[in-house]
C-alpha cells in the first residue's frame, strides 16, 4: 500500500521507527518529512499529508505530533482527509470501520512505538463497513440538519 507519514518535531523519530517498519513489510511509503528535532509547527504536516491523500499520492495516512492532536486538526481542515487521533488499536479499526478514515494521528509523548505499531496494523488491516455508515460518513462532507432521531 502507498502510505504517506508526517510528523512535527515531537514525533519525527516515531514517524521515521514507522516508516522503516513499513518499508520491511513492503509498503510505498511517501515521507512528507519533518526529519529532524528542529522545532517546527504542526499545521504545515497535517496538510501536507492531508494534500497527498487528496491528490492520490497515498491511500493512507499517519502523522505524529506530541499528542496526535494538532497534526489531526490541520489534517482535518482538507475535506478530503478523515484523519482519527487514536492510542490504541480498538480505536484504529473503528476509525476505519465505522468512519472510513483515511489518517491516523499518532501522539509520540503519549505511546511507545510498540503500540503506536498496533494501532497502525489495526488501522491498515481494517476495511470500511458501509452499509448504516455509508450515509454518515457521506454527512461529513456535506453536514445536514434534515434528519431529527426518531
Ligand atoms: O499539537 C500538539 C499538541 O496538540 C503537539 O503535541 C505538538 O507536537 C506540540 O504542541 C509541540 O510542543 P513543543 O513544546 O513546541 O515541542
Amino acid at each position: 500500500m502507498r502510505i504517506a507519514l508526517s510528523a512535527d518535531h515531537a514525533g519525527f523519530e516515531m514517524k521515521d521507527q514507522l516508516a522503516d517498519w513499513l518499508r520491511a513489510d513492503g509498503h510505498e511509503i511517501v515521507d512528507l518529512g519533518t526529519n529532524g528535532p528542529e522545532s517546527v509547527d504542526y499545521p504545515r504536516y497535517g496538510a501536507l499529508l492531508a494534500e497527498a491523500l487528496a491528490d492520490g499520492r497515498a491511500e493512507r495516512g499517519i502523522t505524529v505530533c506530541g499528542s496526535g492532536i494538532g497534526v489531526a486538526i490541520a489534517a482535518n481542515r482538507n475535506p478530503a482527509c478523515r484523519c482519527a487521533q487514536v492510542a490504541e488499536p480498538v480505536s484504529a479499526a473503528l476509525a476505519r470501520k465505522h468512519n472510513d478514515a483515511n489518517a491516523i494521528a499518532l501522539g509520540a509523548r503519549l505511546i511507545g512505538l510498540e503500540m503506536a505499531k498496533a494501532c497502525v496494523t489495526a488501522f491498515l488491516s481494517s476495511d470500511f463497513l458501509g452499509g448504516r455508515h455509508q450515509p454518515r460518513v457521506d454527512q461529513l462532507a456535506n453536514p445536514t440538519h434534515e434528519q431529527e432521531p426518531a
